[in-house]
């Protein structure tokens, strides 16, 4: 199965790379990028081929749409020449509806909607799949699969994929800059960067792992940190002051928001 990545940035070289990583053959895999250099620099990366989108149409069996939803318009129309019956679209765009792909693109092209994240980098990926009205369940099986080789893979509703969206597409940049503010923090109390690093970097590792493995509530995972009298207490007491649960809630909701708001901006 030959899978074309259009558009290879941010995304799209994650899922070049983790697919690579997995065992997929470079021969397999195609991109198309916009920008000469970046391509050159891809291809130079990972070995492999960079084509025009007629290219990538003409030979993918899988083509995986991950531009900027702003750049949805021109990539639609130059497809919607180009594709056959037998192309199956997957759309990593947030906020993008599959009916926008079938509304311009061939009656009964099948497409399917994935929200993937970053972590795909290193075959951690947690990415939700929805399927549009003209794929099939063999079409879905074939996108969980491959995407199942980067991550794990739920399968949702597409009303739900706005709110995934927030959740764990954009999650890692969450889980970010939480590190580097408590990064910061080492720095305010005087311990060198590298070492801040390490120690802040290790607690998350230790606490993801905790989470993944353990199987308890996280709840209970913070309360058998926080000791009667102790340190912890001090922290969480401060952490409620300023309201972080609260800019939290805020912060993912803004976040769904913005989802629905890219995907109205290309309604008919
Ligand atoms: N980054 C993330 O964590 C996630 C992103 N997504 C989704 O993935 C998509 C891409 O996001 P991201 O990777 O961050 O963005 P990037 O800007 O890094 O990647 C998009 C790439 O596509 C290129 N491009 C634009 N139009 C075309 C075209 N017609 N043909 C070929 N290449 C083209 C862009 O070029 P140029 O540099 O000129 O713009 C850019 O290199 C978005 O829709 C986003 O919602 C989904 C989940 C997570
Ligand atoms: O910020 C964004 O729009 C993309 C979608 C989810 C993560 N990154």
């Amino acid at each position: 199965m030959t899978v074309a990545v259009l558009g290879a940035g941010k995304i799209g070289e994650a899922l070049l790379s983790g697919l690579l990583d997995a065992g997929y053959d470079a021969g397999d895999l195609l991109f198309t990028e916009r920008h000469p250099e970046r391509a050159a620099e891809l291809t130079e990366r990972y070995g492999v081929k960079g084509v025009e989108v007629a290219e990538a149409a003409e030979r993918a069996d899988v083509l995986v749409v991950a531009v900027k939803p702003q750049d949805i318009e021109p990539l639609l129309d130059e497809l919607a020449g180009l594709i056959g019956p037998d192309s199956l679209v997957v759309s990593m765009c947030a906020g993008l509806p599959t009916s926008l792909f079938e509304r311009r693109l061939p009656a009964g092209t099948p497409v399917i909607r994935v929200m993937p994240n970053t972590p795909m980098l290193v075959g951690a990926a947690m990415s939700a799949v929805s399927a549009g009205k003209h794929a099939t369940d063999e079409q879905l099986q074939t996108v969980e699969r491959l995407l199942s080789s980067v991550g794990k893979v739920v399968v949702l509703p597409e009303s739900q994929q706005d709110a995934v969206t927030a959740l764990s597409g954009s999650g890692p940049a969450y889980f970010f800059y939480l590190v580097e503010a408590m990064i910061d923090a080492g720095i305010l109390l005087g311990v060198p960067r590298a070492v801040a690093q390490q120690l802040i970097v290790q607690a998350a590792v230790g606490a993801g792992k905790m989470l993944e493995e353990g199987g308890e509530h996280p709840v209970m995972l913070r309360e058998n940190v926080t000791s009667p009298g102790g340190t912890t207490i001090n922290g969480i007491r401060e952490l409620e002051k300023h309201g972080v649960r609260a800019a939290l809630l805020d912060a993912i909701e803004s976040a769904r928001d913005r989802s629905v708001e890219l995907g109205k901006a290309h309604e008919e």
